[in-house]
């Protein structure tokens, strides 16, 4: 079974609301730009990827629907804008925006409203399909890596966050490396995380592995570093929101511990991202805008109270993992690259940011 976590056709896109899951599949229509500004903003859809694709095919979905009348460019331009500020820690959506843009506005020189709108929502609905692809070179690229460095044994993965298709187009990064190394017959199991506040390991992670039979393991993160101890693990895998030139790396909150421990136990760390979470135009993750969410995900679940009355909270959704600790590569759909190679091998590929 493949999980949807959008479900697109001309003119009409629904997500599923990862709010609601693992106990309810409830998908949801989103008919404008502002419905999903604010499906990305409550996290109903999350994850880097999935942002920026929902935000550019609510885009597709009002200009079928002719939006921007005579002048698009100016329709494009502003929606683009506004979806870009939901979530500002990952680069998807505004690398995105800065190439659709660019494109646009090329072909506003030689298209009129209505040729215009058909070519932009044509390069928005190629997004699915790349992302897709991209998706499983990851897993493929960084499923032979993994087991270049054991090549009989079956390997034992941990991860964090979700990664899956809940969190992309469809097959997922770091989820997606496991889910090659399953495919492939070679995954022993799979630990993955709670992943605290917000639970998208307990509530999302461990839904996909259940729904497709992969052998999984729920830890709360604080079991982490005991995990990597005494579970025999191989390589923890993460995904990423924004890859910085020098190889820092923004992802959900706790990741940067798991990278300590994984360096403290001698177990490779890689991060499993497409380029376009990649942003050369940041020299190191110092610079990285990290988003705060609000207190209510660490004082309370489903609006049930579990913290004390009053206490105050600081909740940063991500975290910051320093390049000399990703020991293992940077997993892309052109290739595997250490921190220090990452800078050269995307020059040229990548639109400046
Ligand atoms: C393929 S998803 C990569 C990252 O976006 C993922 O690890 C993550 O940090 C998601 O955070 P979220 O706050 O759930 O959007």
């Amino acid at each position: 079974m493949t999980l949807e976590s959008i479900r697109y056709r001309a003119g009409s896109l629904q997500i599923l609301n990862q709010l609601l899951l693992p106990h309810q599949t409830t998908y949801e229509e989103i008919h404008s730009v502002q419905d999903a500004y604010e499906a990305i903003k409550s996290m109903k859809v999350r994850g880097a990827p999935a942002i920026a694709i929902v935000g550019c095919l609510s885009l597709a979905v009002e200009l079928r629907a002719g939006a921007g009348g005579d002048d698009p460019v100016t329709f494009i331009r502003e929606s683009l804008c506004h979806l870009t500020s939901a979530r500002p820690t990952a680069v998807n959506m505004g690398r995105a925006a800065r190439e659709l843009m660019e494109f646009a506005e090329n072909e506003s020189m030689e298209k009129n409203s209505e040729q215009l709108r058909e070519s932009v929502i044509s390069w928005i609905e190629d997004m699915l399909e790349r992302d897709v692809n991209d998706n499983k070179k990851i897993g493929n690229y960084g499923a032979q890596h993994i087991l270049s460095g054991v090549p009989r044994d079956s390997v034992t993965i941990l991860t964090h966050c979700n990664t899956g298709s809940l969190a992309t187009a469809g097959y997922g990064t770091a989820l997606g490396v496991v889910r090659s190394l399953h495919t492939l017959g070679r995954l022993k199991r799979v630990y993955c995380t709670e992943t605290r506040p917000y639970n998208q390991g307990s509530r999302l992670t461990a839904y996909e592995a259940v729904a497709e039979g992969i052998p999984a393991t729920l830890i709360t993160d604080s079991m982490a570093a005991l995990t990597m101890r005494e579970m025999n693990i191989t390589a923890v895998v993460v995904g990423a929101d924004r890859v910085v030139a020098n190889g820092d790396t923004a992802n959900k909150v706790g990741t940067y511990q798991l990278a300590i421990s994984a360096k403290h136990h001698g177990i490779p760390f890689y991060v499993a991202a497409p380029s376009t979470s990649c942003d050369l135009s940041l020299e190191s993750g110092r610079d990285i805008i990290i988003e705060v969410r609000p207190p209510e995900e660490l004082t309370s679940i489903n609006g049930i109270p579990i913290a004390a009355p009053g206490i105050e909270v600081w909740n940063p959704a991500f975290d910051v993992t320093p390049h000399q600790l990703i020991t293992g590569g940077i997993i892309t759909e052109l290739g595997v690259f250490l921190p220090s190679e990452l800078q050269a091998a995307l020059t040229g590929r990548l639109t400046a940011l």
